[in-house]
């Protein structure tokens, strides 16, 4: 059963034109350049399939949201949606400022057909969920970011939608909350349910969807397995370890990472490991420490490799290598952040600049590989009989 069909859907935006545009009346009012958000997107979303969004900053995801959730309408093309839809696509929409949490929870319910007692009977696992304590009975509008993520999406997840559409809700929250977002999303996939989840953390679409879409630009670049989805849009995304240009440039540039193993294929636990860091000094560096972090998908600190205290660099171009005998990271995607510090100052940081991927090699039972060996050292007793 088809839950979601968007067929040859566009959606034009029109922005001011501040300048010296021809469109401009009389010198007074700006014009108005026509801009696709979104060009001739055709998918269809399968009941009980979790579909990953993923591209680049102003790819059309959130537009593409908000058609689904018919908060905004395709200039062209048409979308046919099969069933109850919940969306959370900005901290706060759906709500009403004035009501408190537990009106809103009411007022949602009532809105995807639900009778009082239905959301009655769902109020203390959304209560539950959203940790929401006293804040239940106090007008929504007295909110953190944070408490209307949480809520929305409890609301979202615990009433009786078919389809829920989640834009980038896990970035608001703790690492906690992610976590039972995580689980949540596990069972409702479970019960048959549809989800929708645009997120820039690669690692969770990885783990979480079925299926991903990679927009670029407003058209669909690729659509399928997400692991081959990830990886194309790994490889599409070039200088994410550039010098941000809004940014002075510091006495130190990075211009490439790479990791690798000894030869023998793809990055694996067990294999032996190697990450190259590639940079132009401007200036002799003293005392420099460089840091490479990775985080699982859920946040945490997995483990670092570091170079320093104590580093010296000289100007011009080098490379730092980093040599482990064997990986014992288990298999999975790790984001990685750089840092690079000199005496306590940073001088330069690169959070989530690059992701790992960790292949599976030696199995490991638990989060990690312990290189290790047993002998017996006696013979085994034998019992008489
Ligand atoms: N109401 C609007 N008026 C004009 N332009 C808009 C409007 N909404 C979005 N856009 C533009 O449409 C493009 C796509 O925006 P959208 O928010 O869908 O991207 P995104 O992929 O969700 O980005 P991000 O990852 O930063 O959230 C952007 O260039 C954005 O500036």
């Amino acid at each position: 059963m088809i839950d979601v069909r968007v067929s040859k859907v566009s959606k034009r935006f029109r922005v001011p034109d501040h300048g010296q545009g021809r469109r401009r009346l009389f010198g007074l009012l700006p014009g108005q350049e026509p801009f696709w958000a979104l060009r001739d997107v055709s998918f269809e979303i399968r009941r009980g399939e979790a579909l990953g969004v993923i591209g680049p900053n102003g790819s059309g995801k959130t537009t593409l949201i908000k058609l689904l959730s018919g908060i905004t309408a395709p200039t062209e093309g048409e979308i046919e949606i099969n069933g109850r839809l919940a969306s959370l696509v900005e901290v706060g929409a759906g709500f009403q400022p004035d009501l408190t949490g537990r009106e809103n929870i009411f007022l949602n319910g009532a809105i995807l057909g639900m009778n009082y007692r239905e959301i009655a009977r769902k109020l203390p696992s959304i209560v539950d969920f959203a940790e929401m304590g006293s804040f239940l009975d106090v007008p929504v509008k007295r909110y953190s970011s944070g408490m209307f993520v949480r809520l929305g999406f409890s609301i979202a997840a615990h009433l009786d939608a078919d389809i829920l559409l989640l834009d980038e809700v896990l970035a608001v929250g703790d690492v906690a909350f992610q976590a039972r977002c995580f689980q949540r999303i596990e069972e409702l996939r479970q019960a048959g349910k549809t989800v929708l989840l645009i997120s820039h953390d690669l690692a969770a679409i990885e783990r979480i969807c079925s299926r991903a879409i990679l927009l670029s630009r407003g058209r669909i670049l690729q659509d399928g397995d997400p692991r081959d989805v990830v990886e194309a849009y790994q490889a599409s995304v070039q200088g994410l370890l550039a010098q941000d240009h809004s940014e002075a440039p510091g006495p130190i540039t990075v211009t490439g990472l790479t990791f690798g193993t000894d030869g023998t294929g793809p990055v694996a636990t067990g294999k032996p490991f190697r990450c190259c860091l590639s940079y132009e000094a401007r200036e002799p560096l003293e005392d420099v420490v460089v840091r490479l972090s990775f985080n699982w998908p859920s946040g945490y600190l997995c483990t670092e490799l570091s170079a320093g205290p104590g580093l010296r660099l000289e100007q011009g171009p080098g490379q730092l290598e980093f040599d482990c005998p064997m990986l014992t990271m288990q298999r999975g995607l790790y984001s990685t952040d750089l840092t690079i510090e000199r005496r306590g100052e940073v001088l330069l940081s690169r959070p989530r600049c690059l992701m790992l991927r960790v292949g599976a090699g030696t199995v490991v039972r638990g989060d990690f590989y312990l290189e290790h060996s047993a002998r017996i050292r006696t013979p085994p007793l034998t019992t008489s009989a």
